[in-house]
């Protein structure tokens, strides 16, 4: 009998990568934080002695969900501003409210708000893009999550930095504070390319080619944006990208709602990845991002809710539905997005299109045990005849009962381990206060 720290036995297994689509009755056994090995049920009793051995016997198991663009600290701003468009949601509402609030104190409460409602929907890893990226670091550090966090850069002043340099040595800063940390990466966050300027991108491009590092950006997300961008510049914002050498394997365009043939084609053939954000496109009144599309033209697209603000909420499993039902639409075809294709946007191409798919983003040996049950028992889930097709079309989060992070239980039967609930609903409640005095849309 080998020794291991944890074995869970679930119903079903979805791996997501490797030959089986389906394992039934299988085990996923820990040791170190890994999983050293998926097998059946039996087989698992007889190899293996668990100090801790968890029965889900009417669970899914998945990999751990990928929140692959967000703003984690927005969640103190939901449901502050709602049913209008970007640009006067953000202006008017949005940038007011952070240029008066943004603090230290603020990330840290908002992020653990983010966090504890990402762990409850099963997500493990999320990318950040928001102020006090250092405050977000030692959060996620705390909270024991998996994050990708953003070293901002935008061309105004802000509580955070002065100015692009500023951004830039700051982010710098944080990469090297956290630089080969298991859990935590760091990639460089340019706001949008109507809000950052050539000389602060062009470092950008210089250092992330240096580094190899991930570069994540709002890009073609409204029709404004792009006419805007024609108008004053004579180019759309595409176009300056690549002129400017930025669209390779490490550029992570979220959005990108107004795309022609030819730009498709140009991302695919640089190898951008596409953060597809189908709640707050819609919410916003963005514009639809042809996800099969750039699926069939060899894109990778991954999942991500973007902020609370404009969600309004981090349900990635409401997203993956969202993004089944109007990929469907976008393509005219009932077949587009499928189940199994929504669930890996959601896990493995997150992971890809954040360059860590060695350490997660599926149930395989060698990988970390991100891991999230979800119980289809409820009446909601039944009959069951296709877990996947479940997950996506017809359960809810209230349904995820644990999710674990590098072998770390999070989430243990709907009990938040290392979050502290009430105090962080208490916080939530006192910057509600605050928030709604300014925002008098709000009251
Ligand atoms: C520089 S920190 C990030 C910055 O982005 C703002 N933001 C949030 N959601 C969106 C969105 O959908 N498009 C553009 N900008 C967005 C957020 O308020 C911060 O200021
Ligand atoms: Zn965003």
């Amino acid at each position: 009998m080998r020794k291991i720290d944890t074995l869970i036995h679930a119903r079903w297994v979805v791996p997501v990568e490797g030959l089986e689509r389906l394992l039934e009755n299988h085990a996923v056994a820990i040791h170190h934080g890994l999983i050293e090995a998926v097998l059946p049920a039996d087989e698992a009793r007889s190899t293996f002695e668990a100090d801790e051995v968890i029965e889900l016997g009417s669970h899914v198991l998945l990999p751990g969900l990928i929140n692959t663009h967000t703003h984690a600290a927005m969640n103190l701003m939901r449901g502050i501003a709602n049913d209008m468009p970007l640009m006067p949601w953000l202006t008017e509402h949005i940038w007011p409210i952070e240029g008066e609030f943004m603090s230290p104190e603020f990330v840290a409460d908002g992020t653990d708000l983010a966090m504890a409602e990402m762990l409850r929907c099963g997500t493990t890893c999320f990318n950040d893009m928001y102020f006090f990226p250092d405050v977000v670091a030692e959060r996620v550090e705390a909270a024991g999550m998996r994050a990708s966090v953003g070293m901002i850069v935008i061309d105004f002043p802000t509580v955070w930095a002065a100015n692009a340099d500023e951004y830039l040595e700051k982010g710098l800063a944080l990469r090297d504070a956290w630089r080969g940390h298991e859990r935590i990466t760091t990639v460089f966050a340019p706001h949008a390319p109507y809000t950052v300027s050539d000389e602060p991108l062009a470092k950008i491009r210089t250092y992330a080619d240096e580094m190899d590092l991930r570069v994540h950006m709002h890009v073609h997300e409204t029709t404004f944006e792009v006419n805007d961008a024609e108008q004053k510049n004579g180019q759309r914002p595409l176009a300056r990208l690549k002129d400017m050498g930025l669209l390779t394997p490490n550029f992570l365009a979220v959005h990108m709602t107004q795309l022609s043939d030819e730009e498709i084609e140009t991302c695919a053939t640089h190898g951008v990845h596409v953060l597809h954000s189908p709640e707050s496109n819609l919410k916003l009144a963005s514009g639809l991002c042809p996800a099969q599309k750039l699926i069939d033209a060899g894109i990778n697209v991954a999942l991500g809710t973007d902020g609370a603000a404009s969600n309004n909420d981090l349900d990635m499993i409401g997203e993956m539905r969202t993004a089944a039902f109007i990929g469907k639409v976008a393509a005219d075809d009932a077949a587009a997005v499928s189940a199994d294709t929504v669930l890996r946007m959601a896990t493995l191409n997150g992971a890809e299109a954040l360059g860590i798919a060695e350490a997660t983003g599926s149930i395989t040996p060698g990988k970390a045990a991100d891991l999230c049950a979800i119980d289809l028992d409820a009446i909601e889930t039944q009959p069951m005849f296709d877990p996947v097709a479940a997950v996506v079309y017809n359960a809810s989060r209230e349904q995820v009962t644990d999710t674990w992070v590098a072998g770390q239980r999070l989430l243990a039967d709907r009990r938040l381990t290392t979050l502290d609930e009430a105090a962080i609903r208490a916080r939530a409640s006192e910057w509600q206060t605050k928030l709604a005095a300014k925002d008098k849309d709000s009251q």
